[in-house]
């Protein structure tokens, strides 16, 4: 069932499995329980009148005796279009502004100190179209496009690094498209800009005709709250594009995403989480909500027959640590914001456990890839 008649895996397992048979699914399927945060009454109140879904949680760590703890609170935010994808360009964005504020205000209230939003937050994904107008009309400039000068604003009303994955439009390099991620620091300024390193050719995810892939590497921000990174959507399936922000020093690496349930929704769960365990560091997975209906049929190369809409996006953001544990996702049916407490100090007390760090053979694996990746190369086999 990829649709949104089922509310969410947790909701069903709360529902019909006895409490101690709960507790040990949840200890397999979550890890450590996470402690649910206790949000301020006035948030709760804002998220059920704006009617999102508020859900929080801490991870913790060991106290250690020479670090202070690095305690950071993250936002996660999931929404469905609030109007048709049809609506005239400006109206669209302009009614996202307006819910997207309205979340991060009750983010604020919250403490958060880090938000990211959805994979091309400001816009349908209609991708899947294959058309160009009006959808490419969504593109902005991620140094100075309305967007950005918004998030700017909130990031230095509320304190808060605000993650903005976008469609941008290079101006300096012949106005070209790219599927990027602008990261603000809590000092309003524009930090830097991250691009999605892999492009989906599965499905109706046509996203190669609009935009090639990122060029700019796995950058690392250095954030007051963190070191932050942004692997976008697809890169989840890949794990060198993890273990490249994490190489380059990210405690946090979040995964803004746009994906369907017939597509992706047993993978959902354990990618992010692997990442985390893998990489020794928090990761967060962030997928959209709802249908998304397109004016015109486009057709999946599958048999199918054409149709208009993409699929069901089932929501499900949650948040992975290093030790294997995670939150409860978000639901699969309402917009939300998933508040989550994370002690930064668990991600080198993991290391100094688990030493995947220490043990990961970097060296070998780079000279063998380097190897394997040449015209002439042959896959070292060993036959009778
Ligand atoms: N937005 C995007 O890259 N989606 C591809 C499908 C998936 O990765 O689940």
């Amino acid at each position: 069932m990829a649709e949104p008649e089922w509310e969410s895996l947790e909701q069903c397992l709360e529902k019909h499995l006895p409490p101690a048979e709960l507790r040990e699914v949840k200890r397999l399927l979550y890890g450590k329980e996470t402690r649910k945060l206790d949000l301020p009454s006035g948030a709760l109140e804002s998220a059920a009148k704006g009617d999102f879904e508020l859900q929080g949680y801490a991870f913790e760590a060991a106290e250690e005796q020479l670090r202070a703890p690095r305690v950071v609170r993250v936002g996660l935010v999931q929404n469905r279009l609030p109007l048709p994808a049809d609506t005239p360009v400006a109206k669209q964005v302009s009614a996202l502004h307006r819910r997207i504020e309205s979340i991060v205000e009750v983010a604020a209230m919250c403490g958060v100190n880090i938000v990211c939003f959805q994979e091309a937050w400001t816009m349908p994904f209609a991708f899947c179209t294959r058309e160009k107008l009006p959808w490419t009309e969504f593109a902005e400039s991620a140094e100075d496009g309305p967007t950005t000068r918004f998030c700017q604003k909130l990031a230095k009303k509320h304190n808060m690094v605000v993650v903005s994955p976008m469609l941008e439009r290079d101006a300096a390099h012949g106005d070209v498209l790219w599927n990027t991620a602008v990261v603000i620091s809590n000092s309003g300024a524009v930090l830097g800009k991250s691009r999605k390193n892999h492009i989906p050719r599965v499905g109706d995810f046509n996203e190669s005709t609009y935009y090639m892939e990122g060029n700019l590497g796995h950058p690392v921000f250095h954030t007051q709250f963190g070191s932050i990174a942004v692997n976008i959507c697809y890169g989840r399936h890949h794990p060198l594009n993890w273990l490249l922000y994490s190489v380059n020093g990210a405690d946090i690496i979040f995964n803004p995403s746009a994906t369907i349930g017939a597509l992706s929704e047993s993978m959902w769960p354990i990618e992010a989480r692997n990442a985390a365990i893998a990489n020794h560091c928090f990761t967060c997975a962030i997928n959209r909500v709802g249908k998304e209906y397109f004016p015109n049929e486009f057709t999946s190369g599958d048999g199918r027959k054409a149709h208009k809409d993409f699929g069901y996006f089932y929501g499900s953001s949650y948040v992975a640590a290093p030790d294997s544990s995670r939150t409860p996702g978000l639901s699969r049916t309402r917009d939300g914001l998933l508040v989550a407490e994370l002690n930064l100090n668990l991600c080198r007390q993991v290391n100094d456990v688990w030493n995947f760090k220490m043990t990961g053979r970097y060296d070998m694996y780079a000279r063998e890839l380097a190897e394997a990746v040449k015209p002439d190369y042959r896959p070292h086999v060993v036959r009778e």
